[in-house]
């Protein structure tokens, strides 16, 4: 596979844990823009959206993306955070990395999966269940716009995944 292997999806689809997986399976490092953004900034992502907002996180997002296109690297695996479609320049920009997979999971499952922690600003509410719908709905369009493949992960192991998603990249690659 000569391009890179870009996970989005919603909060809670597994992005994080399958590109680690990935990564291992492959040999090919593993870029976490969510990772990338707490080691430049030293703090964790929910103190950065209390002091400096939303927008000032999704500038951090838009300049990772830059640095990863600009350096003209290929094979390696890019973990996404859930937001990081919003932007029309973002997405065209995980286009141009390379074959872009879409994590899906249900909202039950996503409830579930992001209530084990706090980490997840936007979801640190009163009534997370309703937030999920309202952000999916507007959200989907914009990850299936970006993406080359849609996998829903609910009910499949992380090896599922895993295997799923290297076979379909060498498909779409051919032998490459
Ligand atoms: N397919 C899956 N089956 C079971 N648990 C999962 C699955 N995908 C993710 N998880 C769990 O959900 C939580 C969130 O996963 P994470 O990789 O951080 O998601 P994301 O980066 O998309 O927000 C973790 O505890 C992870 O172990
Ligand atoms: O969906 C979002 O807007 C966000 C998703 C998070 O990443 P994960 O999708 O890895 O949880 C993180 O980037 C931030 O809390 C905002
Ligand atoms: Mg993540």
């Amino acid at each position: 596979m000569l391009k890179n292997l870009v996970l989005v999806g919603f909060m809670g689809t597994g992005k994080s844990t399958i590109g680690r997986q990935l990564s291992k399976a492959l040999g090919y490092p593993l870029i976490d823009t969510d990772a990338r953004i707490i080691a430049q900034q030293k703090r964790p992502i929910a103190d950065i959206f209390a002091k400096e907002g939303e927008e000032f996180f999704r500038d951090l997002e838009t300049q990772v993306l830059h640095s990863l296109t600009e350096d003209k690297c290929h094979k390696r695996i890019i973990a996404t955070g859930g937001g990081i479609i919003l932007r029309e320049e973002n997405r065209k920009l995980l286009r141009e990395l390379g074959f872009v997979v879409w994590l899906v999971a249900q909202p039950e499952t996503i409830l579930e999966r992001t209530s084990r922690n706090k980490e997840r600003p936007l979801l640190d509410i009163e009534d997370p269940a309703e937030r999920i719908r309202t952000m999916l709905e507007a959200r989907n369009p914009l990850y299936d716009e970006t993406s080359h493949l849609i996998l829903e992960t609910t009910s499949l192991s992380f090896s599922e995944i895993t295997t799923g998603i290297i076979e379909s990249a060498r498909y779409h690659y051919g032998s490459q």
